[in-house]
């Protein structure tokens, strides 16, 4: 049996931010690989009208955890919800609960966090730094306590080109800046925060660099370790391809892709996106687990979980690779066919902006009127640029992360282990990830129906004959244009009308003298 599996078996583990992406992904590994596993207390907040338990009933039945239902059938009996608010001072845990927590907890998973980019400051820190600090001040209180995981990202250290598994320090120091936060308005952080930020490009990235920081000051004591995922996509492998069900910034774009309301993406073609699979973070953050509680490293270390190094699948592939998979497995209603430009060029993204987006949709939206319905297209488009301009900081740079230590975790452990609990991204090959990853927004993220991939098509195929028509006749107006104002012009389309008709006439003599 893997080892990392058995660590895990008779554990009493402690979620927080089970009810997101990488959350689920982590309980479900969990449950399949250690089914003996004690109990999982994850801390969750009502959401959206639903209650603690609807929401756990609710993740429990999605098709992530089809296998755990029969590996596990008492899977809901290990899963502990806690009411919990990590915004909220003390958390709003009741007495009891807390108790239970400090005294039974073995290893925590710090998952939750805020990862919109454009967080106000103030609720950014709240979660992404001060709930940091106080769920290591309760681990602090547990004595069963073997290690604290905490998941940042690759990115909280942006502003550098090359990445070292090590704390950069921010120049205002995390406690000044909660402080700061409990007395300054509203209006005064919003002028500040572009100074506390400096080169980093939004709270996100910022609040995560305070909440690493404050692991290392506070976490001291403790058995602690930092895992750093890149941008992170669908499942690579387990427990099957494509598995996603998070909006996140590359998702968006491949959605507006899909659906071709977005041609152009401000990315250099030779870059590299540093994509990973969700299963793969997970294997690595599981692994940097047992590996921090049994072999009790001195000193804390920090794993990146990345793949442009070893692997690196660079934006004209992906863009290329996301034509063909966007033929083939087509979204819903698609606004025109898919296809992608990448560019970092400023004139450039201001032609294909005009020419392939704003042309469109304000043809569209005209034809709208004309049929008696309310326009929508160029409000909807802008909303969509609005939104994928947040984005260009990431995709049109690249960076370089070293990886010594996830390279000296997978080195320590066994060959069953490294099957199990595989965080190797070589094999990975993005072309049929990008298939499944594709596959995956369609099913399990919009929710649509495979059946109907046959008609869609076939709605492609029109949209492409209206592409066609619609480019001719653009270009026999503006020759006919041309033709009318000057004389040169008409000389060249004599020329080109003759010379077709000389070749035509050529081609079907001889076609009569071989008859
Ligand atoms: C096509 C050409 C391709 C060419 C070639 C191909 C190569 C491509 C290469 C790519 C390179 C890499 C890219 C890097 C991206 C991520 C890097 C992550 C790095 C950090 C990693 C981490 O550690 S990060 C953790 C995850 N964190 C996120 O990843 C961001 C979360 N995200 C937000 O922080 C907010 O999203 C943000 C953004 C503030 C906007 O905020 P926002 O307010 O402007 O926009 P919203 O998202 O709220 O959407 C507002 C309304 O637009 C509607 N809409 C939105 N998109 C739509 C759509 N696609 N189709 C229809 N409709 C859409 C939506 O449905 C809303 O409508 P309604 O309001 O009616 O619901
Ligand atoms: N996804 C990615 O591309 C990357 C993610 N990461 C990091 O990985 C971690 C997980 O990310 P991911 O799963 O994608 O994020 P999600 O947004 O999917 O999940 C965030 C989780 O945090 C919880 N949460 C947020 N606010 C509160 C609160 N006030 N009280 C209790 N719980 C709260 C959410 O609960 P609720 O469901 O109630 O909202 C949810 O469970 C984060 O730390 C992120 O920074 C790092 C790199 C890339």
């Amino acid at each position: 049996m893997s080892t990392i599996a058995a660590y895990y078996n008779n554990k009493s583990i402690l979620i927080t931010g089970a009810t997101g992406f990488l959350g689920k992904v982590l309980m479900e590994k969990l449950f399949r690989s250690s089914p003996d596993l004690k109990v999982i207390y994850i801390l969750v907040r009502p959401k959206s009208g639903q209650t603690l338990q609807q929401r756990v009933f609710h993740i429990l039945n999605c098709e992530l955890f089809k296998e755990v239902r029969e590996i596990c059938p008492n899977v809901q009996e290990k899963i502990r919800a806690i009411y919990a608010d990590l915004s909220q001072d003390d958390f709003a845990i009741s007495k009891e609960d807390m108790e239970e927590l400090l005294s039974c907890t073995n290893i925590i998973f710090h998952c939750a966090a805020t990862v919109r980019f454009d967080e106000p400051l103030r609720s950014a820190v709240q979660l992404n730094v001060v709930a940091t600090q106080k769920l290591l001040l309760m681990a602090g209180q547990m004595p069963k306590l073997e290690a604290f995981i905490h998941l940042s990202t690759a990115f909280s250290n942006c502003y550098r080109k090359h990445i070292d598994e090590v704390i950069y320090p921010c120049p205002v120091e995390p406690k000044k800046i909660i402080h700061s936060m409990e007395w300054l308005d509203d209006a005064i952080i919003d002028e500040i925060t572009p100074k506390l930020i400096g080169d980093r490009p939004n709270t996100y990235t910022y609040s995560k660099a305070l909440g690493e920081m404050v692991v290392q000051q506070e976490g001291e004591k403790l058995n602690i370790a930092i895992v750093r995922p890149s941008i992170v996509g669908p499942t690579w492998q387990e427990p099957f391809p494509g598995w996603i069900d998070t909006m996140n910034g590359i998702s968006k774009i491949i959605i507006a892709a899909g659906k071709g309301l977005l041609q152009l993406q401000a990315v250099e073609p030779t870059n590299v996106v540093d994509l990973i699979p969700a299963d793969t973070v997970i294997n690595l953050t599981l692994a940097v687990g047992w590996y921090t509680a049994v072999h009790r490293p001195k000193t804390m270390l920090i794993y990146h979980s990345t793949s442009g190094h070893i692997n690196p699948f660079y934006c004209k592939e992906m863009g290329l690779q996301l034509t063909a998979t966007l033929e083939k497995i087509p979204l819903e209603k698609p606004f025109r066919r898919p296809y992608t430009i990448g560019t970092t060029s400023t004139i450039s993204k201001q032609y294909w902006n005009t020419v392939s987006h704003h042309a469109y949709a304000i043809i569209y939206d005209f034809y709208l009127i004309l049929t008696g319905r309310k326009p929508r297209m160029t409000k909807l488009l802008n909303r969509i640029l609005k939104t994928i301009s947040k984005l260009e900081y990431f995709s049109s740079q690249s960076w370089e992360w070293t990886t010594y230590n996830t390279e000296m975790l997978m080195s320590q452990l066994s060959p069953e282990d490294q099957r199990v609990f595989n965080f190797d991204v070589r094999h990975l090959n993005w072309s049929q990830y990008m298939e499944n990853y594709v596959l995956g927004i369609k099913k399990y993220l919009l929710k649509e129906d495979m059946a109907g991939i046959p008609e869609v098509k076939q709605h492609l195929r029109r949209l492409r004959n209206i592409y066609y028509f619609f480019n001719t006749t653009l270009f026999l107006i503006a020759c006919r244009l041309l033709i009318a104002r000057s004389q040169m012009a008409r000389n060249v389309w004599f020329f080109i009308v003759s010379f077709c008709y000389k070749f035509l006439s050529y081609f079907r003599a001889s076609r009569m003298l071989k008859a």
